[in-house]
């Protein structure tokens, strides 16, 4: 496809239909809820046990989010706060006990880990039944099969596709075949959102730090997914006009100003500079309330398709 650009009758661009990341968690939220009170009536309520190391602000802001939202579903949640010197044998013991828990579903061991504890070797230790995060190698290989239908799949790239979804409905666009450009390649956000996109028969390319000509790939992209962590590193002009723009990235930055302690204020911003971007894109994910609020909204999702499936196996 070559123009996916929305004009105006007089052929003006108009600008980018603003995807509303709040708005649609709201709604998974929603339907994750009723089909758990569902379940909750049938005996079984949904558990997430959430692990973190350490005190890390930011973790612990998203610990406390997940937490809420847990509740908020009639979830039963927990939360394991570990100091920063645990060892990993105590983090695996905890795993261990989780696994065995039949009241917990789901298990999250907040990342990052610190330096002396081989996320790896604790991320594998999870039972693949139980992790909601998606980052077991059953999961991961389960979806590069393409057997999505037996896979947790990891939260930001499933909920990045919703926000696609969306898009495409606004759009009046169809999703196949569109070119698709994830400049980002973990394990956590770039390969899994690569597998869904071409799971929906987009063409897809995968970019990262030794890509040679990113301005060209980017240009081509009718759906962008930016998973990168560098503060507004993709400019406004590199996006073909109509494109898709998924920021998936979350950097805080120095804003303008102290706050009410007097401290420096800070703010957030995502991996495109959202502004410029606004006027040539045909949809955009803004930075706050984007992709984040439905990393957290597909969390509960998955904790209940765990439940569901825990429930199943023992009927
Ligand atoms: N909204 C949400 O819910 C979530 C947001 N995030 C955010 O998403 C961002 C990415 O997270 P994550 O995937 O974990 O990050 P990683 O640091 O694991 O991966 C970053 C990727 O970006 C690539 N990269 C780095 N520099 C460049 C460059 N100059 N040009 C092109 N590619 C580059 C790296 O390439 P290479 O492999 O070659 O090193 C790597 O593949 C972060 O800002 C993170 O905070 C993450 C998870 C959830
Ligand atoms: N095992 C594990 N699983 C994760 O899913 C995981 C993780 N570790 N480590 C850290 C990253 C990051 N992440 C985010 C979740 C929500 C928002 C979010 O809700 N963001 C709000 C803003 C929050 C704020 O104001 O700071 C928003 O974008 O609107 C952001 C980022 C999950 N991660």
């Amino acid at each position: 496809m070559s123009e996916l650009s929305q004009t105006t009758r007089a052929g003006t661009h108009r600008e980018a239909f603003i995807i509303d990341g709040k708005a649609v968690s709201q709604r998974v939220l929603q339907e994750v809820s009723e089909a758990a009170s569902t379940l909750i009536a049938q005996g079984v309520r949904p558990g997430l046990a959430v692990v973190l190391v350490g005190e890390d602000p930011a973790s612990q802001v998203y610990v406390k989010s997940k937490g809420k939202a847990a509740e908020g579903c009639g979830f039963h949640s927990v939360q394991h706060t570990l100091s920063r010197q645990t060892s990993e044998a105590d983090i695996l013991a905890l795993v261990g006990r989780l696994n065995a828990d039949p009241a917990i579903h789901g298990i999250l061991v907040q990342l990052p880990l610190p330096p002396h504890v081989n996320a790896t070797k604790v991320l594998e230790s999870i039972s693949p039944a139980k992790d909601v995060d998606g980052f077991h190698p059953i999961n991961a290989g389960l979806l590069a099969i393409g057997d999505i239908g037996r896979a947790l799949v990891p939260c930001t790239p499933a909920g990045s596709m919703l926000l696609i979804d969306e898009a495409i409905k606004a759009l009046g666009l169809k999703l196949a075949g569109l070119d698709a450009v994830v400049v980002g390649r973990s394990n956590i956000v770039g390969k899994p959102m690569a597998q869904l996109l071409l799971g929906e028969n987009c063409t897809v390319t995968i970019a990262h730090s030794r890509t040679r000509d990113l301005a060209a790939v980017v240009g081509g992209a009718d759906i962008l997914v930016a998973a990168v962590g560098r503060p507004e590193m993709i400019p406004g002009e590199w996006i073909k006009p109509g494109a898709i723009v998924i920021d998936v990235g979350i950097n805080r930055i120095p804003g303008e100003g102290l706050d009410k302690n007097g401290k420096p204020k800070t703010r957030l911003v995502g991996d495109v500079a959202f502004e410029a971007a606004k006027a040539r894109a045909g949809a955009i994910t803004p930075v706050p309330g984007g992709v984040g609020p439905m990393t957290i909204a597909m969390l509960m999702k998955n904790t209940l398709t765990a439940a569901i499936r825990c429930a199943e196996r023992t009927v």
